[in-house]
C-alpha cells in the first residue's frame, strides 16, 4: 500500500465490530477511533418510537461522525499514520435511507454527500457479515438496556441493506479492499487461530 492506511470495520448492530477493531488496534499496535455510543442521548427515545426520533439520531451520529472524521484526518491520516475505526461514515447513509422518511430522508442525504464527500474513505473494509441469529445473540450477550426492544425484522432489514451497501461501495469506490468475515463462522473471540488470520491477512493489505 502506498500511503499509511485508514481501517474501517463494519457489519450490522452486534456483529462484533468494537470488538475486532481493539483487538486488531492490540495487535498490530494502531490507534483506534470508536463509535460513541453511551452518550447518546437519542438511542433509547429511538428505539422506542423510531418514527419521531429518527431524524434527530440520524443527525446526531452523522454530526458525531463528522468531528471524529476530521479530528482523524489532523492527528492520523494527515500525518501518514495507519488508523483503524470501528465503523465507517457511509454507515451513516446505510441507517438514514432505512430509518428516515419522504422530505427529511432527502434533506438528510443531501447534507450526508456536503459533509463527507470531500472527506478520505477507508483503504480497506473489514465487514463482518452475520445473520440474524447470531446478532440477537451478541446483542443479548452486550446487555444494553436500550437495544432489548430491538424489532428482528428491523435488524434483518439492515443485514441486507449492509449487503447491498458494500456491494455498492464495491462499484463506487473500486480503490478500496473489502474483506468481507463470516462472523457466523469465524469466531476471533474464541478462537485464537481464527483471530490470527484476520491479523495476518490486514498485515499483508498494509505492506
Ligand atoms: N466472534 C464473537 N464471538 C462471541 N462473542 C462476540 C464475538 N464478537 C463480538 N462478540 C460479543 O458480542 C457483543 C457485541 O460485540 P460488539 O463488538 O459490541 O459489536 P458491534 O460493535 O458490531 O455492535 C459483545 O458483547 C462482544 O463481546
Ligand atoms: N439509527 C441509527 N442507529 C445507529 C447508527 N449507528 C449506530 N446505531 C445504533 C445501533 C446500536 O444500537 C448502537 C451502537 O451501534 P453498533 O453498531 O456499534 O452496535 O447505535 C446510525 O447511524 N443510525
Amino acid at each position: 500500500m502506498k500511503h499509511a492506511p485508514f481501517i474501517a470495520v463494519e457489519g450490522p448492530i452486534g456483529a462484533g465490530k468494537t470488538t475486532l477493531a481493539t483487538m486488531l488496534a492490540g495487535e498490530l499496535q494502531l490507534p483506534v477511533i470508536k463509535e460513541i455510543v453511551e452518550e447518546n442521548p437519542f438511542l433509547d427515545k429511538f428505539y422506542q418510537n423510531m418514527d419521531d426520533w429518527s431524524f434527530q439520531l440520524e443527525m446526531f451520529f452523522l454530526c458525531n461522525r463528522y468531528k471524529q472524521l476530521e479530528d482523524t484526518v489532523n492527528q492520523y491520516i494527515d500525518k501518514g499514520k495507519p488508523v483503524i475505526s470501528d465503523y465507517h461514515i457511509y454507515k451513516n447513509l446505510i441507517f438514514g435511507e432505512r430509518t428516515l422518511k419522504g422530505t427529511k430522508r432527502e434533506k438528510y442525504r443531501e447534507i450526508y454527500h456536503v459533509l463527507t464527500d470531500d472527506l478520505p474513505k477507508p483503504d480497506i473494509i473489514l465487514y463482518i457479515r452475520a445473520d440474524l441469529g447470531t446478532l440477537l445473540a451478541r446483542i443479548a450477550k452486550r446487555g444494553r438496556q436500550f437495544e432489548e426492544d430491538i424489532a428482528p425484522a428491523y435488524l434483518q432489514q439492515l443485514i441486507e441493506d449492509y449487503d447491498a451497501a458494500m456491494a455498492s461501495l464495491a462499484l463506487t469506490e473500486p480503490s478500496t479492499v473489502i474483506v468481507t468475515i463470516d462472523g457466523n463462522q469465524v469466531d476471533f473471540v474464541e478462537n485464537q487461530a481464527d483471530f490470527t488470520a484476520i491479523a495476518s491477512q490486514l498485515k499483508e493489505l498494509m505492506k
